[in-house]
């Protein structure tokens, strides 16, 4: 059982003590059709406040990675790099605004003087975004919060994660391999932990025909923050001059 939190964000709304609600605006709206109507009005607020604060944003490259990765850690001084790096090309960091290789990616971001972004999520155990923000914009919906990540970041960076970080891979290579977005760098970073991962697609979704040859080379797989960023960044110069892949 998750521990209630000392506060509670929803929206602009801060909640403590007995006000702390019991579920989720996600959690609500998947259980109860009743209302279903009149959530298309806050489903839709989420997305104007989220256009509305990232429409000047310019160019940002998203890093996604766990939640629980400790700051002491191998990944947590990779991400931070990565951050510190973005920024030194002159791009913003978005992230999920959370704890672990989010406030990794946006210490980096923020120190090295960059724009650093959080795109948080409202969750039952909400431990707050963390403090390396220059904006933070906190989402109810999982589903608004996806869209915003696609629509303002050229590129991605993966950090080793959980289900978050998979879900969060698995919708960016779903976007792009059926035409949905543009084509975008997507590196992943750390190779003992993806080559595993990598094995089985190739192995597996590959060899059995559910994707196809082409679709390996939507991503690459590097070790260090420099690679990460040089990958994403002639990925993209590759992209820009129409030669597409990796
Ligand atoms: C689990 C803990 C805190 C959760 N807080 C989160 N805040 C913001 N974004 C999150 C959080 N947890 C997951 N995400 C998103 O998923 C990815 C990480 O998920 P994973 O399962 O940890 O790999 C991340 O990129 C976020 O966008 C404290 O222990």
């Amino acid at each position: 059982m998750a521990k209630k939190p000392q506060s509670y964000r929803r929206g602009s709304a801060i909640m403590r003590g007995s006000q702390i609600p019991t579920e989720t605006a996600d959690t609500k709206l998947l259980r109860s059709r009743r209302t279903d109507p009149w959530r298309v009005l806050r489903i839709q607020s989420e997305f104007v406040e989220g256009f509305g604060s990232l429409g000047e944003l310019g160019n940002a490259i998203s890093v996604f990675g766990s939640a629980r990765t400790s700051p002491d850690s191998h990944d947590y001084r990779v991400a931070e790099e990565i951050g510190r790096l973005i920024v030194e090309r002159g791009f913003a960091v978005i992230t999920g605004g959370g704890p672990g290789c989010m406030e990794a990616a946006n210490k980096g971001a923020a120190e090295a003087g960059g724009t650093s972004v959080g795109l948080g999520i409202e969750l039952p155990f909400e431990q707050g975004m963390n403090p390396y923000l220059n904006l933070g914009i906190n989402f109810r919906y999982f589903f608004a919060r996806k869209v915003m990540f696609v629509r303002y970041s050229r590129g991605f960076v993966v950090m080793p994660g959980g289900f978050g970080t998979m879900d969060e891979l698995f919708e960016a290579l779903t976007l792009v391999q059926t035409g949905k977005v543009e084509m975008f760098p997507l590196v992943l970073v750390g190779t003992e932990f993806w080559t595993p991962l990598v094995d089985w697609i190739r192995g597996s979704l590959l060899e059995r025909g559910l994707i196809g040859t082409a679709d390996m080379d939507l991503f690459s797989v590097v070790d260090t923050a420099e690679e990460a960023v040089d990958a994403v960044f002639s990925g993209l110069e590759r992209i820009e001059n129409g030669s597409g892949k990796h």
